[in-house]
């Protein structure tokens, strides 16, 4: 059975194509800048393909995506008819959908009354999977949410003290994201510690250009730095994380601003770009700092810093923690950042091998033989957790 597997975000989109009988990544690739002038890669196999495409819209890129996996030189399939189901990451579920969907008439009009819950992410979800429909008509395809691994949140963890008509006529509450992460690293945590992941407490540290962080006990999360939107929890890229509501209210009035512009405020020109007024670009920051840029130092310490606070405030919420996990393109490549984030939590059983910590992109235990709470770099795959829901979806139609 081959799935191939869209993860569209605001401006980009990731896909991989994937052989579910050998596991064999037949294709994986990424549209970028879509919207802006379009680029494209793709490996399959050996071969690469990297070209400037124009890709007004998601449309052109899932048009340059079936082209490439299926050109006759580079890709990796002679026609589309060989992919069984398609297998797409949409953003937001809220309390429609709790888990993944096979994409029917309805469904689909359920996720379009969740576009104003996630106006950055999913008009380019539908729009992935609209193109995908009509590029293949008849093949099944699911929708696997970035909310559904939350779901077991209890309200305390979940409910904002607002007025409760918000939460019970407009369903205002904290959602959270990157589950499909979150919930690919509980399960490969727990394979590393040799237990079943029902068994297993852990603090997953999803740091990326998006970034937030999940405690999870036996296997299920009970919190999560993200809320409503992505914006809540931690400094990203170029969102906010937290702050108090009303120094938004005070910029508003100051500068006359509507709320779609407060919102693009927070959520593009914010984090580590609005503070460093560098880059949103980890990469970046770091190479500001290494010439002397102090507000790009601020921004990292603000990170680090933060996420320190949270790991203390999920080790009291969950009492026993095996391990603490770090994942995403920060938490996968910054040495630096990770031993700054776990440096002064040894008295709490947490320490760090600076030898093993010496490690990127690839699974690692990181952490002392003789320290209590294990540390983990674990790559995350979310393609892999999408291309198995839609398969089990699938194989029971
Ligand atoms: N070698 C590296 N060192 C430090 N940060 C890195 C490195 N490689 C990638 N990153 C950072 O990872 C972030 C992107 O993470 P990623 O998980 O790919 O994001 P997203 O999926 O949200 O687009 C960027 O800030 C980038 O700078
Ligand atoms: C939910 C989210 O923030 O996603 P990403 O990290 O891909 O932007
Ligand atoms: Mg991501």
């Amino acid at each position: 059975m081959k799935i191939l597997v869209i993860n569209a975000g605001s401006s980009s989109l990731k896909y991989q194509l994937i052989d579910m009988d050998s596991s064999e990544v037949m294709a994986k690739g990424l549209c970028e800048r879509i919207g802006i002038d379009g680029k494209f890669s793709q490996t399959a196999g050996d071969r690469e393909i990297k070209m400037d495409v124009a890709m007004p819209s998601h449309a052109e890129a899932i048009a340059q995506v079936i082209s490439a996996i299926t050109d006759s030189e580079n890709g990796c399939i002679a026609d589309l008819s060989e992919i069984t189901a398609v297998g797409h990451r949409v953003l937001h579920g809220a309390e429609t959908f709790k888990e993944s969907v096979l994409v029917t008439p309805e469904t689909m009009a359920g996720m379009e009354e969740l576009v104003p819950f996630g106006p950055l992410h999913m008009p380019g979800n539908l729009m992935g999977i609209r193109a995908c429909e009509k590029a293949m008509p008849g093949v099944p395809q699911v929708a696997v949410f970035d909310t559904s691994f939350h779901q077991t949140m209890d309200p305390v963890a979940f409910m904002y003290a607002l007025p409760y008509k918000y939460y019970e006529e407009n369903h205002i509450r904290k959602y959270g994201f990157h589950g499909t992460s979150h919930k690919y690293i509980t399960r490969r945590t727990a394979e590393m510690l040799g237990k079943s992941s029902g068994e297993v407490n852990l603090i997953s540290c999803h740091l990326g250009n998006g970034s937030s962080i999940c405690a999870v006990q036996n296997g299920k999360c009970v919190d999560t730095t993200m809320g409503f939107t992505p914006l809540e929890g931690l400094i990203m890229g170029t969102r906010s994380g937290n702050l108090d509501p009303a120094a938004i209210f005070e910029i508003m009035e100051r500068e006359n601003l509507t709320p779609a512009q407060a919102n693009d405020l927070l959520n593009k020109k914010s984090g580590f770009l609005g503070l460093s007024g560098v880059s949103s670009d980890m990469r970046d920051i770091d190479a500001a700092i290494a010439e002397g840029n102090t507000r790009a130092k601020l921004a990292r310490d603000m990170l680090v810093y933060q996420v320190k606070k949270y790991i203390g405030s999920y080790l009291a919420v969950l009492g026993r923690v095996d391990a603490i996990t770090f994942t995403a393109g920060v938490g996968e490549n910054g040495i630096e950042l990770r031993r700054d984030i776990v440096s002064g939590l040894e008295h709490l059983g947490i320490e760090l091998d600076e030898k093993r910590n010496d490690t990127r992109r690839c699974e690692a235990l990181i952490s002392k033989d003789s320290s209590k709470v294990k540390l983990f770099v674990i790559p995350t795959n979310e393609e892999l957790m999408i291309a198995r829901d839609t398969r089990e979806i699938v194989e029971a139609l």
